[in-house]
């Protein structure tokens, strides 16, 4: 059967795991599916060597969640391929969306080791999203991280997304674009983005045109004289010797009908390019048109072009920026932390691991932000369990999880907790901000963080701590494990 044959009932309810549905499978037959369970998703390390990364995919899990529900297709599918008995069929058939999910707001500043999306609930239903959820934060939060370092290269220039041709399939084009936005991009070519989320769109023109007419004086012509705004690419044959001038020739000749915004370089040493362009545009009196530039750019390309005085004002971003090229994945993960028993109790799991920084950590958590009243700026992040509530106590002690002689007690502080409510029991309570506003949000949380977390080569290590109680909690559900595994029964 073809993809599109199906298309008319596809949905994302099947973009799961095999493993996922096996394991429904067993809480369903063991009778403790519905036992409520919560989960967590974070990820261990800041990609590219960051500081920090930007959040980033809450709009397309909220998608995912609003629709979670098996077709008939679905149903058929997992029966008559994969095997499932009619109980199992029926029950998902019957499967009404009843998570409790917290996240964090999209456009937050976040660290390594925090819980970034919490879900809670049924303990088969938490399972089956794993994959997803997974997937798509993964995806965005890397590029949305990217995104603010590109912007941060370009100290305050334009920044255009042209990523699409280049990107891994037509979803990561459009869900990276909105990254994009957020992290600190101006406007996209992908013209669906435009229409399907409001970001502004942008684009000048291939070489193409330019080799479909022959020449670059007819080109740009032809260009000007269908076209109000006009950036023109000069370096098809020659930049210096051919493009500019055409292109000056054009803006002469057409004046007052035409808004010269300036040339694009997509080749050679853009430097030295970029230096002679600008004397050649100042010369002929267009000291108002911009430079324009593409060609495999990168937040390290860009900062070195800087470095060298290069004479670009707009930086055109497309492969390096959609593939995450340098760290094509940020590597978060979903883990359970607490599971109700057959008491009705809620009892705290964790994962060991002989890597100290891959053992998570137990129990249902909030995050806090904690800012200095006096500065204005983030102390760190403190994560504890729902419930504790650091509004109360007069200081803070943080302490780091794994070198606990790095401490410090913060008094005068604000604290901010970071995990909103998206559902409750299965209903949307969240009521998205605008793209904008979230883009906004970005950077204004990036305001309130000091310079030392937010440079883009070797940063501080920004506080991310643990509440006394969680981290005594978690120390002593390791040493029962170990006590256990010694007695020989096992974990509990
Ligand atoms: N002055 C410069 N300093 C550092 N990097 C540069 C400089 N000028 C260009 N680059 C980058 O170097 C790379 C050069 O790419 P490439 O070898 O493809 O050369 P090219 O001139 O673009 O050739 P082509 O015509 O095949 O596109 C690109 O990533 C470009 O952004
Ligand atoms: O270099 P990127 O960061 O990926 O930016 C996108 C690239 O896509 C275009 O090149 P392409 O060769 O596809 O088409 P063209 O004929 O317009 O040059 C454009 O000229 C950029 O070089
Ligand atoms: O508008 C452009 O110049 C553009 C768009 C996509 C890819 N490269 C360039």
């Amino acid at each position: 059967m073809f993809y599109q044959e199906l298309d008319k009932d596809d949905s994302l309810t099947l973009h799961t795991d095999l493993y996922e549905i096996n394991m429904m499978y067993t809480y369903f037959k063991k009778g403790i599916s519905e036992r409520n369970a919560v989960f967590e998703a974070y990820y261990r390390q800041e990609p590219f060597g960051n500081g920090y990364s930007v959040y980033a995919g809450l709009e397309h899990v909220i998608m995912y969640l609003k629709n979670l529900k098996f077709k008939e297709s679905d149903l058929k599918y997992l029966k008559e391929e994969v095997g499932y008995d009619d109980d199992f069929i029926d029950y998902l058939r019957h499967l009404k969306m009843k998570l409790t999910v917290r996240s964090m707001p999209e456009g937050e500043i976040v660290f390594a080791n925090e819980p970034l999306l919490q879900v809670e609930g049924p303990l088969a239903q938490c399972q089956l999203v794993e994959t997803a959820i997974l997937n798509i934060i993964n995806y965005q939060t890397l590029l949305a991280t990217k995104a603010a370092r590109v912007k941060l290269a370009v100290q305050g220039d334009g920044v255009m997304e042209f990523g699409t041709r280049r990107a891994q399939e037509t979803d990561a084009a459009l869900w990276g674009t909105r990254a994009a936005y957020i992290g600190g991009f101006d406007s996209t070519s992908n013209v669906r983005a435009g229409k399907l989320f409001g970001i502004p769109i942008s684009g000048t023109h291939a070489h193409s045109l330019v080799e479909a007419f022959g020449n670059e004086y007819e080109a740009f012509k032809a260009y000007a004289e269908t076209h109000k705004d006009c950036v023109f690419l000069v370096d098809t044959y020659d930049t210096v010797r051919s493009g500019v001038p055409n292109a000056i020739r054009v803006a002469d000749e057409m004046g007052e009908r035409i808004n010269f915004q300036g040339v694009r370089i997509d080749s050679g040493d853009m430097a030295y390019i970029s230096k002679q362009v600008r004397r050649e545009l100042d010369n002929a009196g267009y000291t108002k048109a911009k430079i324009y530039a593409s060609n495999d750019l990168d937040e390290t390309t860009i900062t070195s072009l800087k470095m060298q005085g290069a004479k670009i004002d707009v930086w055109g971003i497309g492969t390096k920026y959609i593939t995450a090229y340098d760290q094509p994945a940020l590597g978060a993960v979903y883990k359970l932390v607490s599971i109700e028993d057959d008491q009705h109790r809620m009892r705290d799991t964790l994962k060991i691991s002989s890597n100290v920084e891959k053992v998570s950590t137990p129990g249902k958590k909030q995050v806090w932000r904690i800012s200095a009243n006096t500065e204005k700026k983030n102390e760190g992040d403190w994560i504890a369990r729902v419930g504790v509530d650091p509004r109360n106590f007069d200081s803070l002690y943080m302490f780091h999880p794994q070198y606990s002689y790095i401490n410090k007690v913060v008094t005068n502080y604000t604290a901010e907790p970071l995990l909103k409510d998206i559902f409750v029991d299965g209903k949307l309570t969240y009521q998205q901000p605008k793209l904008i506003d979230i883009k906004k949000f970005c950077a204004a949380n990036l305001d309130g963080l000091w310079e030392e977390y937010k440079r883009s080569l070797n940063p501080q290590e920004y506080p991310v701590d643990l509440s006394q109680d969680l981290y005594d909690s978690k120390m002593n559900i390791i040493q029962d494990i170990r006590n256990n595994i010694n007695k020989g029964v096992g974990a509990q």
